[in-house]
């Protein structure tokens, strides 16, 4: 299989929500012409940036629909359909397929604690319910289970599985997974602090949650990588972290401080649902302030 389509900036794609709260449609179909405009590879469809956890299945099935709507054919879509359960899991791969997704990906299952061979058995039901490539997403910050090498081993030998979103914090997990998996396969890297240590120790692409607000910082840092510059690469990436630690410094959740910074880039895709919290009170005033690092980290790079 031609892999090439994966490799590159892949933004992890946020919620779009109405006055009300509600998913929007047309916010939506804004934030797909913001990024595409901006030259992103593609985009990973309701993972945890996309707030899935806190969206009904026909909210999920409505965020899949209008992005495969606006940007099928154009941009590499990934949709994220993991789910508590595996039934819903599978519906929305079957889903994603009818809407003509690229591939499709999951967490393991959450809340309960669960054991390999049960994340095995979740995971190959969800590969079964589509034709679709199958990506493994791992991510044990938040899910509490953290892939081991003799589970990916096995998972691996399913010729579905055509990578691993690797969003856990030890590079050299990207590099095991690399390793073990070989050059037909992709490797994405998940945390965006270390993107660019990632692509040098083995991820060949990346998915990453603060690549929307500033994609063009993304761009450069890979053009960097792929040229073998790496003295710029590590300048950029610290630029990225220094905005990264501003984004992650007020009381709301990282998903609405970077929304009030889009919103101010004229794209208007509300706030975050709760118990996310939104920006608020004297916070709303830094917001400018972390808007400019970005600005001038383009500018930076630009000129
Ligand atoms: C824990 C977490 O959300 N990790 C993010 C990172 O991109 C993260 O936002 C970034 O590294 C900033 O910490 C991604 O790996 C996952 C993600 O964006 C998604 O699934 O939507």
């Amino acid at each position: 299989m031609n892999l090439e389509k994966y490799k590159g900036i892949i933004p992890a794609f946020y919620a779009c929500y109405d006055e009300l709260g509600e998913i929007s449609e047309s916010r939506t179909k804004e934030l797909c012409n913001y990024l595409y405009k901006k030259g992103v590879k593609g985009l990973y469809v309701g993972g945890s940036s996309g707030e899935c956890i806190y969206h009904s299945l026909e909210e999920r099935k409505a965020t899949l629909k209008y992005v495969a709507h606006q940007l099928k054919g154009k941009l590499t879509l990934i949709a994220h359909v993991g789910a508590p359960s595996t039934r819903d899991s599978v519906i929305l791969a079957k889903y994603a397929e009818e809407l003509g997704y690229d591939a499709v990906s999951a967490i393991p299952p959450i809340y309960f604690k669960f054991s390999e061979s049960s994340v095995y058995k979740y995971w190959t039901e969800i590969m079964d319910a589509s034709t679709m490539p199958f990506i493994i997403y791992n991510i044990p910050q938040t899910t509490g289970f953290d892939l081991s090498l003799n589970l990916f081993k096995k998972l691996i030998e399913n010729e579905k599985v055509i990578g691993v979103k690797n969003s856990s914090m030890p590079v050299m997990d990207i590099e095991r997974f690399k390793a073990t998996a070989g050059d037909n396969f992709i490797v994405f890297n998940g945390p965006d602090e270390q993107y660019v240590s990632g692509r040098i120790i083995g991820a060949d692409s990346g998915i990453g949650g603060t690549y929307a607000v500033m994609p063009e910082l993304f761009l450069m840092a890979e053009k960097f990588v792929s040229a073998g510059d790496f003295a710029n690469a590590r300048k950029i990436q610290h630029d990225i972290n220094d905005i990264i630690v501003a984004l992650c410094s007020l009381n709301g959740s990282l998903y609405s401080t970077i929304k009030e910074i889009l919103k101010q880039n004229g794209v208007h895709i509300g706030s975050v649902r709760a118990p996310l919290e939104p920006v608020s009170g004297d916070d709303l005033n830094k917001i400018a302030s972390i808007k400019a690092l970005i600005d001038n980290a383009i500018q930076k790079y630009k000129g």
